[in-house]
């Protein structure tokens, strides 16, 4: 309601005024609240800290006045501006997706560089540093007026529809992927999701929404030269009003260019004449304030002010839910078979041949001293890591065994995994981090939303459902963990030290809900270091040590093997007595 009222102030106050001045106060504060939006795609949701942006709106300028020198309408040229910058991205992104934090925002602004010198030394085409003037034909057709009214409503239709793109991707399984991406990629990656692709997608989406303001604000101008157009501070600015707004937030872009250009633009007005830069000292000055008092941008200052922690009603208190007994299926044949693993860091021989299978509805334990390798086994068994030979064979829905060979192909074939050290998606709430899991068998947001409540509850989580990852106690996380991965439903679930660093009650109810998963059919690995789940929980152990498999079998006999207590048992009692 708020958010109807302050868009129709934008477009309601410049007419109300009529002045010329207002006027265009208001058309920038429409075109950037667009580019911001526009950025917060890749900047925000993705966090990718591009500071290059003025690419892809400088190319939209470039095309767009080009092809209206050539008696093409800019509305043409907007789109071809768009798929343009979308390819360009996609091109330029790709590289840069493996430089994180403040290399990939050098990498940017270098190729924000290359474009501006690019511009400059293909003057035949371009202008060159004399730049570019669109004939002056005024109408529609060419997006060039004697009023402001008509550019305003074209900004304002542009700036909606970003907005418009912004808030559908958000609430999409998409936006749920690449916030899941930028908060975990190794968690997102083991949900099944295509991290770069979803990253280029992102990338392409934003690129083409900026490169489309690009070629108005070229017609707005009416003349475009490289400088101003591939400009560092322009794009510095782009991603200030999103910071400043809220990052990563729908309408914190908005909410910050709102604030800023108007005070920028005054400022300048006001004070351009009496002090030369003092206009800049203003602006500097609420930045720095912006910063220190609201860190994470207005919308999250004002959302931690009204968020209302409220109890889903019926809510159980953290307990997991008790299933009704079900009958514990048989074990059945082999389901995942690991066949010679071997795998070096260097000069360290980290696993040696290692061999073993699991069997439908079976839980295998593993255990073993510290550094003995399980972890790397278990990333071999879920694609996070190419064994130097020996293969991982997975029975597929059908009977067939497969060799996936990435996390998103092991996902595919229903194996899931936890990690040693939780990986949950710490700025998104618990149902929207279930959620991401439960997208693997649900693709619609409504339906994976009611799978996500329903595992929430089924994990003792419902409580929690609208709070934040971040926030959760040790014992909530690790259950949430759990929860993001039964949420996709596996066939084969793998637990990495799920039970450390948990109390005794929680770990009571953590056994419980590990027999009532593998009651439901789904075979388990566990590495686990605390025996008391270890003995109650597996059909088999094998002990790893040195990278090397030293015993299997059953529980009771495998921890009166010899070799065991030397290795593992052993040591751990007389550790135990010394402390
Ligand atoms: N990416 C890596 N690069 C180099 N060495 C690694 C890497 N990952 C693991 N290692 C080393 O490989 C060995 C086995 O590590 P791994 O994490 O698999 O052991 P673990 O049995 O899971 O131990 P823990 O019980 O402590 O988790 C260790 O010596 C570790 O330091």
């Amino acid at each position: 309601m708020l958010l109807m009222f302050v868009l129709l102030a934008l477009l309601v106050i410049p007419m109300a005024i009529g002045d010329a001045f207002v006027y265009h106060i208001f058309i920038t504060i429409c075109m950037f609240a667009g580019l911001a939006t526009a950025w917060n795609i890749v900047g925000g949701y993705a966090g990718q800290l591009s500071l290059g942006h003025a690419v892809f709106y400088g190319i939209g300028a470039y095309v767009g006045m080009l092809l209206v020198s050539a008696g093409i309408t800019p509305w043409i040229g907007m789109f071809a501006g768009a798929g343009i910058a979308a390819l360009v991205a996609v091109a330029i992104s790709y590289p840069c997706f493996r430089l994180h934090g403040p290399f990939f925002a050098l990498a940017s602004i270098a190729f924000l560089e290359v474009f501006r010198v690019l511009a400059l030394h293909f003057g035949d085409i371009t202008g060159g540093a004399t730049g570019m003037m669109v004939p002056l034909e005024t109408g529609w057709q060419w997006m060039i007026f004697r009023d402001r009214l008509p550019s305003l409503v074209i900004a304002f239709g542009l700036m909606l529809t970003t907005l418009a793109v912004a808030w559908g991707l958000r609430r999409h399984r998409f936006g749920f992927y690449l916030v899941a991406t930028r908060e975990r990629e190794s968690a997102a990656r083991s949900a099944g999701i295509g991290t770069v692709r979803m990253r280029l997608l992102a990338v392409a989406v934003s690129a083409a929404l900026t490169a489309m303001i690009g070629t108005f604000h070229a017609m707005y101008l009416t003349f475009i030269e490289p400088s101003s157009v591939f400009s560092l501070t322009f794009s510095i600015q782009i991603a200030m009003f999103a910071l400043i707004g809220g990052i990563g937030t729908i309408f914190g872009p908005l909410v910050g260019t709102i604030l800023l250009v108007p005070l920028t633009e005054l400022a300048r007005g006001w004070l351009g004449a009496e002090a030369l830069g003092l206009h800049g000292f203003v602006y500097g000055t609420v930045l720095v304030l912006a910063v220190l008092f609201m860190p994470d941008g207005i919308m999250s200052a004002l959302g931690k002010l009204v968020r209302k922690r409220a109890t889903a009603p019926g809510a159980s208190e953290g307990a997991p839910r008790t299933a009704e007994s079900v009958e514990r299926p048989a074990i059945g044949g082999a389901v995942l078979k690991a066949e010679n693993l071997d795998k070096h860091f260097g000069g360290l021989h980290v696993t040696n041949n290692v061999s073993f299978t699991l069997r439908e509805g079976e839980v295998l334990g593993v255990i073993g001293p510290n550094g003995a390798g399980k972890t790397t086994v278990f990333n071999m068994l879920s694609g996070f890591l190419k064994p130097d030979s020996g293969r991982v064979l997975l029975r597929d829905a059908d009977g067939e065994f497969r060799s996936p060979t990435s996390p998103g192909d092991f996902a595919r074939l229903q194996l899931g995994r936890t990690f040693q050290i939780v990986q949950p998606f710490a700025a998104m709430t618990v149902e929207e981090n279930i959620m991401v899991g439960a997208f693997h068998r649900h693709p619609r947001v409504a339906d994976a939303r009611r799978a996500a409540r329903e595992m929430a509850e089924r994990m003792g989580l419902s409580r929690h459902l609208d709070d934040e990852a971040r926030g959760l106690p040790v014992g909530a996380l690790k259950r949430l963990e759990i929860a993001r991965v039964m949420a996709m439903e596996p066939r084969v679930l793998l637990l990495d030290e799920a039970m450390a660093g948990i109390n005794r009650a929680d770990l009571r109810q953590a056994i419980e809900l590990i027999r009532e998963i593998r009651d439901t059919g789904v075979s388990i690995i566990a590495i686990e270091h605390v025996m008391q789940a270890i003995m109650s929980l597996s059909d088999r152990v094998i002990v790893i040590n040195s990278g090397e498999v030293i015993a299997e079998g059953e529980p009771d006999a495998v921890v009166r093997d010899e070799a065991v207590i030397e290795a593992y048992l052993g040591k751990e009692s007389v550790d135990a007595e010394a402390a």
